[in-house]
């Protein structure tokens, strides 16, 4: 994308939560984005998938420029583009089992007879690390994580160009996080994902991250790879983040490390 800007209405009158932003995601890589909240990340995601409008910039995906003016728009941007938010219940619908949810996305853009829908819904499932035999389970019978893993086999049920995965651990427990966390990780190395990582957990987004953007005030004020932004951060901003996670600091001169 480029110079996205995105208004919001507050208190005070209309301001820039996105602010001229310009990002990319290389095919088949993550792009973490770490800011912290009312930062605008959610604005800018919002704005990728169609969901706020945008008021200037270009976004381009697989080289083609998105629209999301009409319906018609949207639903053809969802075979691009999907989001995965922080609480999976407002993706999932509470009367819908994970196998017809997951039977559903597969079959949006895509017909498939019986036995191939079956067989799609088993394969996502064990794809984000759950077993086919939880297929039948409402979502109210699954536990937070597992309701996330199910909205994430929703999202690539329709194989998109680029997935967006916005505050996804979030709401999860500490063990939890960890372990959708590494589910990531083994689903760029199977599918070759192309995603946007966002979150306010630095040590989380750069656990999955090839290259990290950090926004502050509806701007990008630094992005590096992952390795070079945690060894050598540029930015104040970025060394205010990374000091605050202790065991991210880089031990200063006779110091220990902690
Ligand atoms: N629907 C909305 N209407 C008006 N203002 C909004 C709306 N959503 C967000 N904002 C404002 O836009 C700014 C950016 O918010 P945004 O949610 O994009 O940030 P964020 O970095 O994702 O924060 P968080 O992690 O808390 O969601 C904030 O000042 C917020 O109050």
């Amino acid at each position: 994308m480029s110079g996205l800007t995105v208004r919001r209405t507050g208190p005070r009158g209309s301001f820039a939560a996105v602010d001229g932003v310009s990002l990319e995601v290389p095919s088949g890589t993550t792009l973490g984005l770490v800011g912290e909240s009312g930062s605008g990340k959610s604005s800018l995601a919002g704005a990728i998938v169609g969901l706020v409008p945008v008021q200037s910039g270009r976004i381009l995906i697989d080289g083609r420029e998105t629209r999301a003016r009409t319906v018609r728009d949207r639903r053809r941007l969802g075979r691009r583009v999907q989001i995965v938010l922080q609480d999976p219940d407002t993706a999932l619908d509470p009367r819908m089992t994970a196998g017809q949810a997951l039977a559903e996305a597969a079959t949006v853009y895509r017909r498939l007879d019986r036995a191939a829908r079956a067989e799609r819904v088993t394969e996502l499932l064990r794809l984000v690390g759950l077993d086919p035999g939880l297929a039948g389970r409402l979502p109210r019978q699954l536990s937070g994580g597992q309701r996330q893993r199910v909205a994430l086999a929703r999202a690539l049920a329709v194989e998109p160009g680029l997935l967006i995965a916005d505050e996804i651990t979030s709401a999860l427990d500490v063990s939890v996080q960890a372990s959708v966390l590494n589910t990531i990780r083994g689903l760029q190395r199977r599918l070759g994902l192309s995603m946007l990582f966002i979150g306010h957990n630095l040590p989380a987004v750069c656990h999955v991250s090839d290259a990290v953007a950090v926004m502050r005030h509806g701007r990008i004020v630094e992005t590096a790879p992952t390795e070079t932004l945690l060894r050598a951060p540029r930015h104040p901003y970025t060394r205010t983040l990374l000091a605050s996670v202790p065991s991210l600091r880089t031990p200063l001169a006779g110091e220990r490390p902690t």
